[in-house]
C-alpha cells in the first residue's frame, strides 16, 4: 500500500503556492438571508457550492463549520459531504471544523468519520478539543498520520470564555494550554517541513506568553468579525508567524454571493497576511 504524502508537507506547499489563508464556510442564517437564499437545505447547498466554486481553486484551506450543516439534519450532512469532496477535488485542503473530543474508544469513531480515507466525510484535517485529556485524542492522531491527514487541536481559543480553562494552571505550574502545546510539539518532533498536528490559537489574543514553537501549523481564527486584523499576527505569534494559517469566515463570506467579490476579498486578505508575515520575518531570515 502506498503511503499518502504527509499533511504537513501538503499544507506547507499549499501555503507557499496559494498563500497562507483559510476561509471558513459558515452558512449562518443571517448570511443565507443576506445572499438572498432561504434558511433551508436548498439555501445551504447553494451557499456552500458558490463558496467552493469561488475559492477552492485558489485558497489554501477551506474550513466548513459542521454545526451550520448539522442543524439541517441528515440532508445538511449530505451537503457537507459534497462540499468536502468538491472542495478537495478543486484543489483546496479541507479542514472540517467539528471540534470533536471524547474518551478514546468513542474518539476512535470520530476519527473514522473524518480521517478514514474511505469515509464519506474524509477530510484533509479536522479540529479536535483536547480538554478530555490530550491522550484521549490518540486514535485520531494515529489515523491522521496513517492517511496523510492532519488534526488541529484547540489550545488558546479566540473567545474570552476560553481563558478560565485554558489559562488555568496545571500541578507543574504550566498553563493547561501550554500542556496541550507541549503535547503537540512532542507529536510533531522531527517532522519536516511541518508536523501533522496543528494548534488553534486565536488571532484576537495579543501576546499569549505561551511557547508556540510546536513544529506544526497554527490555525488563527478571529480575523474579521471577531475584531483581529492581519497586522495583529506578529504580536500573537512572534517567530512562529511563518507557520500561521489565519482563518476567516464572515469577514470573507459577507462579500458574497458574487463569486468575483468573494475571490477579491480572499485575495486582498491573503495579500495583507503575506505583507504582515513577511515584514515580521525579515529579522528571522
Ligand atoms: O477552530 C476554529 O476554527 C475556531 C477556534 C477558535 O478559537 N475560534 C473560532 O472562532 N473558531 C471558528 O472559526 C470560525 C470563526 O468565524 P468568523 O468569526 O466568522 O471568522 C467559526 O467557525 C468558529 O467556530
Amino acid at each position: 500500500m502506498s503511503r499518502a504524502e504527509p499533511f504537513g508537507a501538503r499544507l506547507r506547499r499549499a501555503m507557499d503556492t496559494r498563500g497562507p489563508l483559510c476561509v471558513g464556510i459558515d452558512p449562518h442564517a443571517s448570511l443565507l438571508s443576506a445572499w438572498g437564499l432561504g434558511d433551508d437545505v436548498a439555501g445551504l447547498e447553494r451557499f456552500a457550492r458558490t463558496t467552493v466554486e469561488a475559492l477552492a481553486d485558489r485558497v489554501a484551506v477551506l474550513k466548513p463549520q459542521s454545526a451550520f450543516f448539522e442543524r439541517f439534519g441528515s440532508r445538511g450532512v449530505a451537503v457537507l459531504e459534497r462540499t468536502v469532496a468538491d472542495a478537495r477535488a478543486a484543489g483546496a485542503l479541507v479542514l472540517t471544523d467539528a471540534k470533536r473530543g471524547d474518551i478514546g474508544s468513542t474518539m476512535a469513531a470520530y476519527a473514522a468519520t473524518y480521517l478514514d480515507a474511505g469515509s464519506p466525510l474524509f477530510s484533509d484535517a479536522v479540529t479536535l478539543s483536547p480538554y478530555l485529556g490530550f491522550g484521549s485524542l490518540r486514535p485520531a492522531l494515529d489515523l491522521a498520520a496513517a492517511n496523510g491527514a492532519g488534526v488541529f487541536v484547540l489550545a488558546l481559543t479566540s473567545n474570552l470564555e476560553g481563558a478560565e480553562v485554558q489559562r488555568a494552571t496545571a500541578p507543574d505550574g504550566r498553563t493547561l494550554a501550554q500542556v496541550v502545546l507541549d503535547h503537540i510539539a512532542a507529536e510533531n518532533a522531527g517532522a519536516e517541513p511541518l508536523g501533522p498536528v496543528g494548534a488553534v490559537v486565536g488571532a484576537t489574543l495579543g501576546d499569549t506568553g505561551a511557547d508556540l514553537d510546536v513544529n506544526g501549523p497554527l490555525l488563527a481564527p478571529g480575523i474579521g468579525a471577531q475584531g483581529a486584523t492581519p497586522a495583529d499576527l506578529p504580536a500573537v505569534f512572534g517567530a512562529a508567524v511563518d507557520r500561521v494559517v489565519p482563518s476567516v469566515s464572515r469577514g470573507i463570506l459577507r462579500h458574497g454571493p458574487g463569486k468575483g467579490q468573494l475571490r477579491e476579498a480572499a485575495e486582498r486578505l491573503r495579500d495583507e497576511v503575506r505583507a504582515a508575515v513577511d515584514h515580521r520575518n525579515e529579522g528571522f531570515r
